[in-house]
């Protein structure tokens, strides 16, 4: 049997059809073949290829082909910040933010290559592309821009982020893990939404990378809580109750952004995916899904960080490798037992909603309704549909 862990890159090689490779039997891969569909920052389409909006991604356009939109949003409420990202870069490289036009139209003067303009003639379309001898935009040349969120939740005074962990083993019907020794990842200086901190990154990016260099980086905590100290804070702090929705609200929001793309992945029954979802928590305790990295990385800052990796790995591979071993009967996509789930935790079974769906309906009779809760929270884990 074979177990293969392969960067983001080596995988387009593998599933190339010029390279003639194929997965045996007794072999799985830590990638769908077209996994970008959720974790490229330009990419989160539908399967009718339309870019999926939903009411917890912060509003996104891309830049420079969407900048005409951009500018009317930007237009109906001038005080918001925005923040862009290249689309091909991680660890916070060429992030910054905006609160001005004036900002972007320098952005593109300053970046060869990447005039952004306005076009309201076709014939204007045509001259430029003569003139500049069309090439279609890379991923290199394009941002995404977003709506900041501005109002995060603030603990002792400081930003931060949640990095959670989802394995999926199928996208049809979808199956998915989420892993309970998730992060908080903080700022090292303390809040300012005030504009003369725009650029300190320090303020406003959670990126580890980004916060080491800063002189109040902490080596030993390396900035990190685990989810699960966070939850009892906010427990402690807010409530039990609002904290088990906000924690409820990330797990649908999870499954909903997975079912999102779940028509367009190549459902490859070869492959697993385990996936860093990044969240950042407003102060109204409400989740915004921030990115979805399809390579979280495995190095460790600290020495609760290698063995909370060394976990994530051995728990992960105690769930995959007994479904490579079925992977040519039935059985190759059944959920395991819960005492061989480790830390994970099943997070949505499609057959079992399917399956709950049909009961109820048998029980409701024609013409039957769910209701949603009392309090309009989601419906838990077990009836998400
Ligand atoms: N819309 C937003 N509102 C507020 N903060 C944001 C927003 N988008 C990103 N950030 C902050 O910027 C950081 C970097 O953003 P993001 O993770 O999208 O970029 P990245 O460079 O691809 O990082 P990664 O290495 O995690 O892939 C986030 O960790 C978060 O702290």
């Amino acid at each position: 049997m074979d177990w293969i862990w392969a960067g983001v890159q080596s995988i387009r090689n593998v599933f190339s059809i010029d390279s003639g490779y194929r997965l045996t039997d007794d072999q799985v891969i830590n990638h769908f073949p077209n996994h970008v569909e959720l974790t490229r920052k330009d990419l989160m389409k539908d399967e009718n290829g339309r870019f999926i909006h939903l009411d917890f991604i912060p509003l996104t356009f891309m830049l420079p082909a969407d900048y005409n939109l951009f500018v009317e949003e930007f237009r109906k409420n001038p005080n918001t910040t925005w923040i862009m990202k290249p689309c091909g870069k991680a660890r916070g490289i060429g992030i910054f933010l905006v609160n001005k036009l004036s900002q972007l139209k320098k952005w593109s003067r300053d970046t060869r290559g990447i005039g952004i303009f306005l076009v309201n003639k076709l014939s204007q379309l045509r001259k430029w592309s003569q003139k500049t001898n069309f090439t279609p935009p890379t991923s290199k040349d394009t941002y995404v821009i977003s709506k900041y969120i501005d109002n995060p939740l603030l603990i002792g005074g400081k930003k931060f982020d949640l990095r959670l962990y989802v394995l999926v083993t199928s996208f049809r019907p979808l199956k998915c893990y989420m892993y309970r020794l998730g992060f908080a990842r903080f700022c090292t200086v303390k809040y300012n939404a005030s504009v003369n901190e725009l650029d300190n990154m320090f303020v406003h990016l959670t990126n580890v990378s980004i916060q080491k260099q800063g002189e109040d980086y902490n080596a030993v905590h390396g900035g990190k809580w685990t989810v699960q100290n966070m939850r009892l804070f906010l427990e402690g702090t807010r409530g039990k109750e609002v904290t088990d929705k906000l924690f409820d609200e990330i797990n649908w929001q999870t499954v909903h952004s997975l079912k999102a793309v779940s028509g367009n992945i190549s459902n490859d029954r070869h492959c697993f995916e385990c996936y860093g979802y990044d969240y950042i928590v407003d102060d109204n305790l409400k989740p915004w899904l921030i990115e979805v990295n399809a390579s979280p990385s495995l190095t460790s800052t600290t020495s609760s960080d290698r063995i909370m990796k060394y976990r994530l790995m051995n728990d992960l591979i105690n769930i995959v490798i007994p479904l490579v071993r079925c992977l040519s009967d039935v059985r190759w996509n059944k959920i395991p037992q819960k005492e061989h789930l480790g830390y994970f935790d099943l997070l949505f079974d499609e057959e079992l909603a399917q399956q709950d769906a049909l009961n109820m309906d048998k029980k409701l009779g024609p013409g039957g309704m769910v209701r949603g809760r009392k309090d309009g929270s989601r419906p838990s884990p077990a009836t998400w549909k």
